[in-house]
């Protein structure tokens, strides 16, 4: 196991995030060595590094034209996958979305070319906090956190108000085309996962303010990293909004949880992957829950991911939905999503544990980590199983809860 006390590890000058523009141009200048900064170590336990590969072929995959059939049945038989796939994973990848290769290329190879840009080219879009409509940086939150991620990032809201950087040339029109297009796609799910609910296919986006929604942009660039088994893009995480949509050029990184087990995602060609947000698990009121994912990183190859988070109002008190109240108890209180936003982003990105702000039962959480924990002398897939037989609960949350221990721990 690799400790800050590794040689390999310590060798490199300590860099803290906070005192550089980008991890990429430590990277380019250190491509000859074998270490990282000790400041960069998160992956400290071999337990966490471990992967369920079998897991990786049965990422349920939603036929976005069968969601737009007008031949009922079809559409219906849409709106069950999508139930299955929000219910089981929180993941998805969306076939025949109809958003052109080209403009999916493009963006991603706009992404490179702005990450690219000397840093006195990118000095002026510095992050200069949350609500800064265009911000650039690195790692997630440095001024927060103890342990750096292997990562560079671009975020821009892009909705309700439009804002982009204006290099390089061409970048501002091809997201502008690629934002409306997330969106589009992101509603059409939005109303698919709203039946699955039983609700209206409008009724979530309508109480939401989806309309005059917050959107995101997120271009994010991983350099390669000399030492990928110790370091990570960033750190297991959920996402803010209700569906983020991404995108990647050809480089494997993402990790999703899956009742407990890491899982590479490997896309099918031409797909968009989706993951469910938290405040779907709000507004669903638990029952789709948002999914816990990872960037892992490599030694050879730079990898480049395009995020769209799309999201509600952002003056819009998110609660869940008042029809699902008709029968169940509210397991979240209503938060403005302005304060939700900035909480998740303001912090150390860590888990789940932003919701645990808005959480009405974090006891019933908290007896389950209990759990874990005292059955915990086995580690991967184990604990888990444990947990759902000594517990009765649903498996998909007992993954999650894991995922997120797993995270918190180890
Ligand atoms: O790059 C990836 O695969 C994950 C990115 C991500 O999770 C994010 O930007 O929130
Ligand atoms: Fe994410």
């Amino acid at each position: 196991m690799a400790s800050s006390a590794d040689p390999v590890v310590n060798n490199f000058p300590s860099i803290r995030a906070t005192d550089i523009c980008s991890i990429k141009a430590v990277a380019d200048e250190s491509a000859k060595l074998s270490a990282i900064p000790a400041t960069y170590n998160s992956l400290t336990d071999p337990r966490q590094r471990q992967v369920s590969d079998e897991l990786t072929a049965q990422i349920p995959v939603i036929d976005f034209s069968l969601l737009l059939s007008d031949d009922p049945q079809l559409h219906a038989k849409a709106v069950q996958h999508l139930a299955k796939a929000c219910e089981e994973w929180g993941f998805f990848m969306v076939i025949n979305h109809g958003i052109p290769v080209s403009l999916i290329d493009d963006v991603i190879s706009l992404s490179q070319k702005f990450h690219n840009l000397s840093d006195e080219d990118k000095a002026e879009f510095t992050d200069k906090g949350v609500s800064t409509p265009i911000r650039c940086g690195t790692s997630f939150s440095p001024k927060s956190e103890d342990v750096h991620y292997w990562r560079d990032y671009l975020k821009v809201i892009t909705h309700p108000h439009w804002a982009f950087p204006h290099k390089p040339q061409g970048f501002n029109d091809e997201a502008k085309e690629y934002c409306r297009e997330t969106r589009k796609v992101a509603r059409k799910l939005l109303e698919g996962i709203s039946e699955s609910l039983d609700l209206e296919p409008e009724a979530i986006a309508k109480a939401t303010g989806f309309d005059t929604g917050h959107q995101v942009f997120i271009a994010n660039l991983y350099p390669p990293c000399p030492r990928p088994e110790l370091a990570l893009g960033m750190p297991p995480h959920s996402d803010h909004g209700f569906l983020a949509l991404l995108i990647q050029n050809d480089i494997g990184g993402l990790q999703i949880s899956h009742k407990g087990n890491w899982v590479n995602v490997e896309p099918l060609p031409n797909s968009i992957l989706v993951n469910t947000a938290d405040q779907l698990e709000v507004a669903s009121n638990g029952k789709y829950r948002s999914v816990l994912h990872r960037a892992v990183v490599n030694k050879k190859e730079t990898r480049i991911s395009v995020v769209t988070v799309n999201g509600p109002d952002l003056e819009k008190e998110v609660r869940p939905m008042p029809e699902l109240m008709e029968r169940e108890e509210a397991v979240f209180r209503g938060m403005k999503f302005k304060e939700y936003y900035e909480l998740q982003q303001k912090n150390r990105l860590d888990g789940k544990t932003c919701m645990d702000h808005i959480r009405t039962k974090p006891r019933e959480q908290r007896v389950l980590l209990g759990h874990l924990k005292a059955s915990c002398s086995v580690y991967g897939n184990e604990p888990s199983l444990t947990v759902i037989e000594k517990t009765n609960l649903n498996p998909a949350a007992v993954g999650d809860i894991v995922g997120t221990w797993i995270s918190e721990s180890w």
